[in-house]
């Protein structure tokens, strides 16, 4: 397993589904140049989504022969998929820069803090239950994908407690500068 260097860091965008994680990381990550690592998945590709830009799409057996070879930095099994990042492709993102920034669930956000501590700091984005609802129904997510979400959503709210940073986002330029000063904050930390 790939142990951080002293300065690097690691912004962990997570909770509910349908939250808005993935358009904030985004917009925050090009804002101050800080880059991520595309998850592998045995999950079915969406309609809207892209191989190479949202996920790489695997088999089971292929994921499954990668974590026998423990390529992964981290790894879970979310509704029945597979989900993980390549440690070797974070290894190659931190010889660029010092900091990157993933989109996690719950499960994984706690792994890597466990291993990481302070190194990993949790921004968690939220929104009420309808609002995440809309937002996946006008996505395109189907029904079912909605419902799976919805299992989890309560329980996964509770963990915006125990996050170094939470976040609303309604309005989608505030949340970005939001935590854009927050994450700014903490690299002017870091290089003291
Ligand atoms: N502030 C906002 N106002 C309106 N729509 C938003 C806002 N933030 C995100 N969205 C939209 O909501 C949808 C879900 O956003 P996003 O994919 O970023 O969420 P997520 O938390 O990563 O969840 P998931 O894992 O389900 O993709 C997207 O269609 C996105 O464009
Ligand atoms: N622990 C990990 N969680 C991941 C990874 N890639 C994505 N995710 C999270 O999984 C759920 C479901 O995603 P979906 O795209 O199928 O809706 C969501 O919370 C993602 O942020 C990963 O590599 N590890």
């Amino acid at each position: 397993m790939y142990n951080l260097k002293e300065k690097e860091m690691i912004f962990v965008f997570t909770g509910p589904d349908g939250s808005g994680r993935k358009t904030i990381s985004k917009l925050v990550g090009d804002t101050l140049q800080m880059k991520s690592v595309i998850s592998y998945t045995t999950r079915e590709r969406r309609h809207y989504e892209v191989e190479g830009i949202d996920y790489h799409y695997i088999t089971r057996e292929q994921f499954l022969e990668a974590e026998k070879n423990e390529e992964f930095f981290e790894s879970v099994e979310i509704d029945g998929n597979f989900y993980g990042i390549k440690e070797q492709e974070i290894v190659d993102r931190f010889e660029s820069k010092g900091c990157i920034y993933l989109v996690l669930n719950i499960e994984g956000t706690e792994q890597l803090k466990e291993k990481f501590g302070d190194k990993v700091i949790r921004v968690f984005v939220h929104v009420d239950r309808e609002t995440a609802v809309q937002r996946q129904k006008e996505r395109g997510n189907s029904e079912e994908e909605i419902e799976l979400h919805l299992n989890h959503f309560d329980q996964d709210l509770l963990y915006k407690e125990q996050c170094e940073t939470a976040v609303e986002n309604y309005e989608l330029a505030h949340t970005v500068f939001e935590v854009t000063q927050t994450i700014e904050k903490y690299l002017l930390e870091k290089t003291k």
